[in-house]
């Protein structure tokens, strides 16, 4: 039996652990693994370049050196042409590999005298300098390496054998620099530094090589579990015939500053496409008409200070978008933070939070949707330290002000304050990185809400419709993608029974 690990994602530790668990219950040795390792990659090559291809393998001193060995060998029996370009190896395995590749006559090229000229007529270049043993930054002759490597990346296919050479295998951080592989062939399970941050530059197409253990190997609870779109499918059920709008809620965004009405008509649009059956706009007077005359379904009220009558009506409340840091800001975050009931705190509601927090009422769930410049304000840290580390600021946050809790940018991640393991969302595209796509994402949330998703589920949930919004909308170019353009998308994302039913 051989379980699906593509869903669940774990730290280097946990994999570390695991397989040598898993090795002993499925009476497997390290060699048989590291051997296994080699025939996944050379399967990966294989689909890619066919014998005769020519590759260049270079190996590190580890384990992940020593997957390259045996590779270099079993490519070889396959008809490739190979080089090697190695460091002397230390593990015990990779010693021994090194060593049947020279017995069956295999020439080696010292690491440090690889040049551009070996590159010539290479097919495929194998990194198998460092996987998940990579303990520090790298050095010469291993960070000249990496940048060689990097230079051929329009000539050469580059496969990195289990983590590309200097990402951290935890955080997605380059150090400082690493692979940009077109493929990576990671080994027994994906590791949390495979699918968040910078990790989407480096690794290309992640291909999984269980190698055979991973029915014990799934007992280790993950990290990480990646969203998928059965989770978003079963909580947006074709709606009652009967129903009426009183049924879905009623949302209140408070934001649209003075000069700021787009992004709370933004969050508005969103969450109207997301089927909140009724959307209020709290805003400044200033951007009243603006809001108004653009979107005649939103309820849309300038406030001068007091939110009472407009916080009695409303099921869910999402504050920040366009909300601006104004002492008129400040007085409505104040009210808002005494409201009990779900609250999406965006933007700069959560900049005010940050700068003097208030105890959140033990009736109300408050959800955080920080970008990593909010998280760092909200930890007193700085934009880079959450970089280093996202799951860390995740946690941090998550636990700090027990708030459920998403972390924006490439590999958002999910979390609640009440489990132990996050979510991931492996989709999206750099078409989302534009100024209003996270207002889209607070409305679309706010419409969950409204509509009684689960809190365990719904910023998960979200996260995923607005990354495939934003791949669908895409479609028609990255650059240039509007946060505008995402509400045909996502109106079509969220009646998933109808996608099925059109064949979408
Ligand atoms: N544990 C196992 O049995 C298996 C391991 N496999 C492979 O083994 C790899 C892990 O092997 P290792 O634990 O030996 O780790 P690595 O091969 O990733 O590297 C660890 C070695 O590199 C040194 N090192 C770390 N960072 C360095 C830096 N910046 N500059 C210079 N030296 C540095 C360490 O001191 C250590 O000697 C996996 O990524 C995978 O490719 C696979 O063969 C599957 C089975
Ligand atoms: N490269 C990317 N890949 C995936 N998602 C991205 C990328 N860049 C931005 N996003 C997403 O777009 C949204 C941007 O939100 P935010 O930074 O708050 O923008 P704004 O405040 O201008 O609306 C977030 O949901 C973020 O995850
Ligand atoms: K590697």
């Amino acid at each position: 039996m051989s379980i699906d690990l593509t869903s669940m994602i774990y730290t280097a530790e946990q994999v570390r652990v695991g397989e040598q668990e898993a090795a002993v219950a499925c009476d497997v040795s390290m060699a048989q693994l590291m051997q296994r390792a080699a025939q996944a990659c050379l399967g990966a090559i294989q689909a890619q370049q066919p014998v005769p291809a020519s590759l260049l393998i270079v190996c590190g001193p580890g384990n992940n050196g020593g997957d390259g060995w045996v590779l270099a060998r079993l490519a070889q029996h396959a008809g490739y042409k190979v080089q090697v370009a190695a460091t002397a190896p230390r593990s015990n395995l990779a010693v021994l590999a090194a060593q049947a590749w020279r017995d069956q006559g295999g020439l080696v090229l010292e690491l440090e005298s690889l040049s551009a000229g070996h590159f010539q007529g290479v097919d495929v270049v194998v990194d198998a300098m460092f996987g998940n043993g990579l303990s520090r930054d790298l050095t010469a002759p291993f960070i000249d390496v990496v940048e060689l490597i990097n230079r051929h990346e329009d000539d050469c296919w580059i496969l990195s054998i289990d983590v590309p050479t200097g990402l951290d295998s935890d955080t997605g951080v380059a150090k400082p620099t690493a692979v940009q592989a077109n493929c990576t062939v990671t080994m027994i399970a994906l590791k949390v530094g495979l699918v968040t941050g910078e990790a989407v530059d480096y690794c290309g197409d992640i291909v999984l090589a269980d190698l055979g253990i991973s029915r014990a190997f799934f007992r280790t609870p993950p990290t990480l579990r990646v969203i998928q779109r059965n989770l978003v499918s079963e909580h947006l059920q074709r709606r009652r015939n009967s129903s009426h709008k009183g049924n879905y809620g009623h949302v209140l965004i408070v934001g649209g500053g003075a000069g700021m009405s787009g992004a709370a008509l933004l969050a508005g649009r969103a969450a109207l496409r997301c089927g909140a059956g009724k959307v209020s706009i709290a805003c400044h007077r200033d951007s009243q008409l603006a809001i108004a005359t653009a979107q005649p379904e939103l309820m849309v009220h300038a406030v001068a200070d007091d939110l009472t009558a407009l916080l009695d009506v409303a099921t869910t409340v999402v504050i920040g978008p366009g909300l601006g840091q104004t002492a008129w800001a400040r007085t409505l975050v104040e009210q808002v933070a005494k409201w009990q009931g779900p609250v999406v705190w965006d933007a700069d509601a959560l900049n005010s939070l940050a700068v003097a927090p208030f105890s959140k009422p033990t009736e109300s769930d408050w959800l955080f949707t920080p970008h990593p410049g909010e998280a760092a304000r909200l930890l007193g840290c700085t934009t880079q330290d959450v970089a280093a580390n996202r799951f860390q600021a995740l946690t941090q946050i998550c636990q700090n002000f027990q708030a459920y809790t998403l972390l924006k940018g490439a590999g958002t991640l999910v979390k609640s304050p009440h489990q132990n393991d996050a979510w991931v969302c492996r989709r999206g595209s750099p078409a989302l990185a534009v100024g209003g796509s996270g207002d889209v994402l607070s409305g679309v949330i706010g419409a969950l809400l409204a509509q009684k998703i689960p809190l365990e589920q719904v910023l998960a949930i979200a996260a995923w419709l607005h990354a495939v919004a934003g791949e669908n909308a895409a479609q028609r170019g990255e650059r240039g993608t509007l946060p505008s353009d995402l509400m045909a998308e996502l109106r079509a994302l969220v009646n998933p029974h109808q996608l099925l039913a059109t064949g979408a």
